[in-house]
């Protein structure tokens, strides 16, 4: 019986929202998992660098999944909800609904998704302002960011939705908002992608100069102006609305929320390795490295004092671990890159067939066929002649650069099963040498990492985490206390 036999259990929800898909979980008072679901969510790619997500469409999904993981669970013990989210930007009119992000005038597709490039313009014209507020974004504001997506659809989508809309939530903020009613923002997202400042709040002057005073002359009513840290009780708790919706009782506690790869990071960094003989042991938990890797991966590393490292965002203060600053190092497409290349290649229904026939996923069949074909060598010595750069959505981190894109060297005629394992054991590599790249450039600027933590889908990948622990292992340090733990949880 889960919480023992002396005393009833007490039940949490914690509800995830990936890029691909929604997940919740179901855990008692120690933490312990007790039933877990999942539900994939639509996405549209109306035009090239357009991305969009139905904020009622993920509503939904959050409202199955959670269902499920309190089936045949006594109501009275769940005390709590909570959610993170990409940080993909909702916009809702004045009376709450939703409205059209496209040309197209759909309104259900009424969310801007993380990825989205398309305000390539508005970002390039803010970048040259060199305001202040820039120095918190490693230097350099990234196109996923939420102020160019705002200018964007003021110079784009005038009159169909910048004139009618009334609130512009984070995801995960838009998530808090419709289980309570309560429209605070989480100091994290508004930190980590909207310019606030945890010590001094809104820069006027920001929003004025890149033409976007209206936001201010509001008062901020419309991107926040009530900010919370995660995790503080919302409002009178969940109301009875979004109870029934949910399948939870009415009233019980819901958190400000988090962003997705700060959730992850919050539930890694802290990791208890004592007793497993690991040499990260006894060290502090600012020479550990949370990397969050899904769709993309986000690198997390905390400091006392604030750490400026060009290309890297932040230092956020609060934003994840409180009372330490957060850098966040970031490849945009890292899950995505991996599905991209492989389901790309002519090899690829192949490989479907013999994966389906083994009841194995595409990724064990891979992993198993380059153990096969590596012969006495070890496995990273395959892509000898082979080289992928992985910037085919751009540099997030430490370059900085969103015009950047994808290379592939060393290419043949041929397009068997064996090129295909290879071409992805380098896309593998690539990002780990991504990876490499950012914690060099944060040691430079004072970090001083020394593991590294991960977790998200790509986590279950045992060559993705080698991988990460060869490339990243050598990088100027004593190999004997390098080393990269995976844990199983959710970025
Ligand atoms: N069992 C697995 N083995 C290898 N890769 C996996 C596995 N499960 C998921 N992935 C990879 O993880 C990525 C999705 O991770 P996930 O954390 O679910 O993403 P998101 O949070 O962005 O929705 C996919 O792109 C896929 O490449
Ligand atoms: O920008 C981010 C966090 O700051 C994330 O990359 C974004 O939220 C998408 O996350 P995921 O890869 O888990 O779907």
């Amino acid at each position: 019986m889960p919480g023992g036999d002396q005393e009833p259990g007490r039940y949490y929800v914690g509800v995830d929202v990936g890029t691909g898909s929604v997940r919740a979980a179901l855990v008692d008072q120690r933490g312990i998992l007790l039933a877990f679901a999942d539900q994939p969510i639509n996405k549209w790619e109306p035009q090239f660098n357009h991305h969009e997500q139905s904020s009622e469409d993920i509503w939904a999904a959050c409202c199955v999944v959670t269902k499920k993981v309190v089936q045949g669970i006594n109501s009275n013990q769940i005390r709590g909800l909570g959610f993170d989210a990409t940080c993909s930007l909702v916009v809702l009119d004045k009376q709450f609904r939703p409205l059209p992000v496209n040309h197209e005038g759909d309104s259900h597709r009424n969310i801007i998704m993380w990825l989205d490039h398309r305000a390539v313009s508005q970002v390039h014209r803010i970048n040259k302002t060199q305001h202040s507020v820039l120095q918190y974004v490693g230097g350099v504001m990234s196109v996923e960011m939420q102020a160019p997506k705002l200018l964007w659809l003021k110079e784009s989508l005038r009159e169909t939705c910048w004139d009618k809309a009334g609130h512009f939530f984070d995801l995960p903020d838009f998530l808090s908002w419709k289980a309570t009613g309560v429209t605070a923002r989480s100091l994290c997202s508004l930190v980590c992608k909207w310019t606030y400042s945890a010590e001094k709040g809104w820069d006027d002057s920001f929003w004025k100069m890149i033409g976007l005073e209206d936001l201010v002359a509001d008062n901020y009513s419309k991107i926040g102006n009530q900010v919370l840290p995660p995790g503080a009780s919302l409002g009178n708790g969940l109301t009875p609305e979004a109870a029934k919706d949910l399948g939870l009782p009415a009233g019980i506690a819901v958190a400000a929320s988090l962003i997705d790869a700060h959730a992850g990071g919050l539930g890694v960094i802290g990791t208890d390795v004592r007793g497993h003989g690991l040499a990260c042991e006894g060290q502090p938990v600012t020479s550990r490295l949370a990397v969050i890797c899904g769709t993309s991966s986000c690198h997390m590393g905390i400091s006392k004092d604030p750490i400026f490292v060009p290309g890297v965002w932040g230092p956020y203060f609060s934003a994840m671990v409180p009372g330490f600053w957060l850098n966040e190092g970031g490849q945009s497409v890292t899950g995505k890159l991996i599905d991209h290349m492989v389901q790309g290649h002519a090899a690829f229904p192949e490989l479907q067939a013999k994966a389906t026939a083994r009841c194995q996923s595409v990724y064990a069949y891979l992993n198993s066929h380059l153990d096969l074909i590596k012969k006495a060598q070890p496995v990273g010595f395959l892509t000898v002649d082979l080289h992928v750069w992985p910037d085919f959505h751009g540099n997030r981190s430490p370059l900085a650069d969103l015009t950047l894109k994808g290379m592939v060297t060393g290419l043949k005629l041929s397009q068997d099963l064996d090129d295909l394992a290879i071409l992805y054991l380098a896309t593998v590599q690539a990002i780990a040498f991504g990876t490499r790249l950012i914690i060099e450039a944060m040691e430079a600027a004072g970090h001083s990492i020394s593991t590294l933590f991960l977790c998200g889908g790509l986590s279950k990948n045992p060559l993705f985490v080698q991988m990460h622990a060869d490339i990243t292992g050598g990088h100027g340090k004593n190999e004997q206390s390098w080393e990269s733990c995976a844990s199983q949880t959710s970025g």
